[in-house]
């Protein structure tokens, strides 16, 4: 095995347009497609979005490869057993609250692709609007084995363990803090060194793109310079490699007789990269009152009516909170939107006890939820000195669908049958 690239280096900006070479000269200067490639790797144009894109959205990549990707067998139905697809139709929609404990770390060997479980999700990959959400866990590297995902592209937010993305378009590593985001059909395998968990928005819709800051300005929130890409390596196997792909809502699989992770250099908009959220510049009130959570907005997948997310991945990180003579945590509210949340580190704000780092939780459309109790009655005790928030990393999928559950979430061990009790012992307002 050659490896030309091995410390993952990365290229900076969120979609530019890169130009990366693994090895010098594998890049044709000047066109994309010559008669004669350098080194007679072949041409192959990955596109993102329709070739009729408008420009501003339009994602393609050109990638020059030891062997096309065409070159291989029949792919053939692979049962992963708990890996599920819009349309989400197993369980019936359920207004329920509902949160989960975090998943074990298997005691058998699993690697990334055998350890995904879908919880839910809304949409449909076929009509390319919605999303699945799975959670991960895994204690192996996968070997000989590559996936990609033809339904969606996909946002990983590790929580645990040190993750490391062989894509075929370079090396990303990640840690929990990290998020990744690989487009639709680029082909990867997650490497590790010991257990590691996580959440994956499988993004059903238009590609993730940074939110517009309005009045914020010209900086802010996510800065594009901080979204990190790796630069081309490959890697030049000639051993059976198994391709799982998920494809119109099931796994499949097929052998090549050589890694497809091949490719020697590559140029345009559509690539993997990464983001440490630690970066993100946090704005928040520093007068009064608790704003709207969009001001945490990450990363954007727009519907067609503009404004209203097909899904959001929205963070709350470390801050300080300073508004005066206000209810400081999340208020009780309901929302048109749909909300799934998960814990990568700390604590809450909202929840005292009950969202552990690992866990989940559930509010769908219209559900009443905000502060559990104890988080209540702190909130309105507290002495409203300037308090920093530390240690924390909680985040949400927040989509204009409603998200329906898995037969398997739905009845995992995991789920927290007795959720509701965290509001039922309020007292009464006493209106004089
Ligand atoms: O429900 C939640 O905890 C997420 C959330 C946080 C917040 O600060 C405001 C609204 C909201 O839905
Ligand atoms: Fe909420």
């Amino acid at each position: 095995m050659t490896t030309r690239s091995n410390a993952p280096a990365y290229l900076t900006g969120f979609g530019n347009h890169f130009a990366t070479e693994a090895a010098p000269g594998a890049l044709p200067q000047g066109q994309n497609s010559p008669q004669k490639t350098p080194m007679g790797l072949y041409a192959e144009q990955l596109s993102g979005t329709a070739f009729t894109a408008p420009r501003a959205e339009n994602r393609r990549s050109w990638l020059y490869r030891l062997r096309p990707s065409a070159q291989h067998g029949p792919y053939v139905a692979f049962d992963q057993g708990r890996v599920r697809s819009g349309p989400f139709d197993e369980t019936p929609p359920n207004p329920n609250r509902m949160r989960w404990d975090p998943l074990p770390i298997p005691e058998t060997a699993t690697d990334w692709v055998e350890g995904l479980v879908t919880y839910g999700g809304a949409g449909d990959p076929d009509a390319g609007a919605g999303a699945g959400i799975h959670l991960y866990v895994a204690n192996r590297s996968m070997t000989d084995r590559v996936f990609y995902d033809a339904d969606g592209e996909l946002l990983i937010v590790p929580q645990q363990g040190a993750h490391r993305f062989v894509t075929e378009m370079g090396v990303i590593e990640a840690q929990p803090g990290h998020i990744v985001l690989i487009p639709r059909g680029v082909r990867f395998r997650v490497e590790i060194e010991g257990p590691v968990r996580g959440y994956v928005c499988e993004n059903y819709g238009s590609p993730f793109r940074l939110p517009d800051l309005g009045p914020i300005g010209a900086n802010g929130l996510a800065n594009p310079r901080d979204f990190e890409t790796p630069v081309a390596a490959y890697e030049d196997v000639d051993r059976p490699t198994q391709c799982v792909q998920k494809y119109g809502g099931r796994l499949w699989a097929t052998t090549f007789d050589h890694s497809p992770l091949d490719v020697a250099a590559w140029h345009g908009n559509l690539a993997p990269c990464r983001y440490d959220t630690a970066r993100f510049n946090t704005i928040n009130t520093v007068s009064y009152d608790h704003p709207d959570p969009s001001i945490f907005t990450v990363l954007t997948s727009p519907s067609e009516t503009p404004g209203t997310a097909n899904i959001d991945f929205v963070i709350f990180p470390p801050r300080w909170m300073v508004a005066e003579h206000t209810f400081r945590p999340p208020w009780f509210h309901r929302n048109v939107m749909s909300e799934f949340m998960g814990l990568v580190t700390g604590a809450y704000d909202a929840k005292a006890g009950g969202f552990a780092p690992g866990g989940a939780s559930l509010h769908n459309r219209m559900s009443g939820h905000g502060p559990d109790q104890a988080s209540y009655e702190g909130a309105i005790n507290a002495d409203l000195q300037p308090h920093k928030i530390t240690d924390t990393l909680a985040f949400m999928f927040e989509t204009r669908a409603p998200i329906r559950v898995t037969k398997w979430a739905s009845e995992s061990p995991q789920m927290q049958l007795d959720y509701d009790d965290v509001w039922s012992g309020f007292a009464k307002g006493q209106v004089e």
